[in-house]
């Protein structure tokens, strides 16, 4: 992985030109994303307001399985991102969740991938579905992954836009939220356990 070395140290240059490069990248994949929507292309600014990018670096040590033979880098969760942008080198170890099975992820060298998030599927209204994934450690090598999180600004109302709701054949889901009190719902849930989405749900019982 090129601006990342297993002590942790960045070259500020090249991570600049990579966050840089990553945030235009999702921006037109943002579009593209609002345009299946049925909402204006260039409406990001307008919908998501000042939207900026978290970014976490993932270092796992190498280690054994337990008996068990489950043993996670990272525990089932959902990103609390509108989508995420991973970089993986090419060590393997991230599982997604299709259909119930787990499935790993070959890394393929030089290539993004990227993850929808919590606050694109409450924006769709449940058309894009969050991304429920897990990483497994690795008793051989470690392994480094770069995820950018692209997340509206604090007090963005986020929910779908009026263009896909219908009262009768396709009702609103979750109530509008900001992503300040998504994230005090989530850390207050304790857990990330795919399900933080339920406290916003209309109609909840929780
Ligand atoms: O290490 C990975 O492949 C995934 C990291 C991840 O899921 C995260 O940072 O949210
Ligand atoms: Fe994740």
């Amino acid at each position: 992985m090129g601006f990342v070395n297993m002590k942790f140290t960045v070259d500020r240059k090249i991570a600049a030109e990579y966050f840089t490069g990553v945030k235009k990248a999702e921006i037109a994949l943002m579009e593209a994303i609002f345009e299946s929507l049925g909402m204006e292309r260039d409406s990001i600014d307008k919908t998501l307001s000042k939207h900026g990018q978290y970014v976490s670096v993932n270092y796992y040590p190498r280690c054994e399985k337990s008996e068990l033979g489950v043993t996670f880098g990272l525990r089932i969760h959902t990103d609390a991102s509108i989508i995420t942008t991973l970089l993986l080198d090419d060590v393997p170890g991230l599982e997604v969740l299709q259909n119930d099975e787990w499935i790993a992820i070959k890394p393929v060298p030089n290539t993004l991938l990227v993850e929808v998030g919590d606050l694109l599927e409450a924006l769709s209204n449940c058309r894009y579905k969050s991304l429920v994934h897990r990483v497994m450690v690795n008793p051989e090598k470690e392994r480094i992954s770069i995820a950018t999180n692209c997340h509206p600004s604090n007090d963005t109302s986020v929910g779908p836009p009026k263009e896909l709701i219908d009262k009768d054949s396709n009702p609103a889901i979750y109530r509008n939220f900001t992503y300040k009190e998504f994230l005090s719902a989530m850390w207050l849930e304790g857990s990330a356990n795919g399900s933080r989405l339920d406290s916003f749900k209309i109609n909840s019982t929780a």
